[in-house]
């Protein structure tokens, strides 16, 4: 039986004056792939630093593997992400931005496992060049590798297409699948309407704060 491993009530959120987030509820159940689908500027980057801790919401709740984020807890438990602006280290290689936050993470995964990671998303473990030498797409698939390294339950993949050609594209629906076969629940947001209609199960549409639409994919 699938429960809601995630609940959003009534959430609003201001920056100053202006409003972000215009009372967003909505659920996601363990195990499934939900697509957050918007314009720039909709809301959906917000919505999941907010499921995530690192932005408080001005009203509402968000409640995240049974704990009240921000009450409970600080940061949702059990959650990984791939957001580009809480980045990487650019004067360091793949495997040494791996490694730099296993430590942080305290988990000391061996070195073949980091390579196996690295290898999982496409990327040449032994490859010398420092991240400011990467293409985009690169860096957007050891962002998503650094999303993989705690075995969360939850992932939440911030427009992880960016940058990614039609190869990358392909590799990286395959690679959400797969968590989904791992028991993982997985949040990605995209631009890319045809993307989001392949992996996900449920869509979100946002517009100016709001979900305006929800769309079921499964078959
Ligand atoms: N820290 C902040 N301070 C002020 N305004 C912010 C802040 N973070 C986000 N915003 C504003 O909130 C709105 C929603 O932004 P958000 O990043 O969630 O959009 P998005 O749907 O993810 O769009 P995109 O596809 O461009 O990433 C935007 O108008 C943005 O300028």
């Amino acid at each position: 039986m699938n429960k809601n491993i995630i609940e959003v009530e009534n959430v609003t959120k201001q920056f100053k004056k202006k409003s972000v987030l215009n009372g967003i509820s909505f659920s996601v159940q363990s195990n499934k792939i939900y697509g957050f689908k918007g314009p720039n500027g909709s809301g959906k980057t917000v919505t999941f630093k907010t499921i995530l801790g690192f932005v408080k919401p001005s009203s509402g709740t968000v409640k995240v593997n049974g704990k009240y984020v921000r009450k409970d807890v600080m940061f949702a438990p059990n959650t990984s992400f791939a957001i580009a602006e809480y980045g990487l280290l650019e004067d360091k290689t793949g495997i040494e931005n791996l490694q730099l936050l296993d430590i942080l993470n305290k988990h000391h995964k061996d070195h073949q496992e980091l390579m196996s990671l690295l290898e999982r998303v496409g990327l040449d473990p032994k490859n010398t060049q420092k991240l400011k030498e990467y293409s985009l797409g690169m860096k957007q698939r050891l962002l998503i590798a650094s999303a993989l390294l705690n075995d969360d339950k939850i992932v939440i993949l911030d427009e992880p297409t960016n940058a990614l050609d039609e190869d990358g594209q392909i590799f990286l629906i395959d690679l959400i699948q797969d968590l989904k076969k791992e028991g993982k629940t997985i949040l990605v947001s995209s631009h890319d309407k045809e993307f989001l209609e392949k992996v996900a199960d449920h869509i979100f549409v946002f517009s100016n704060g709001k979900i305006v639409r929800e769309e079921d994919n499964e078959e």
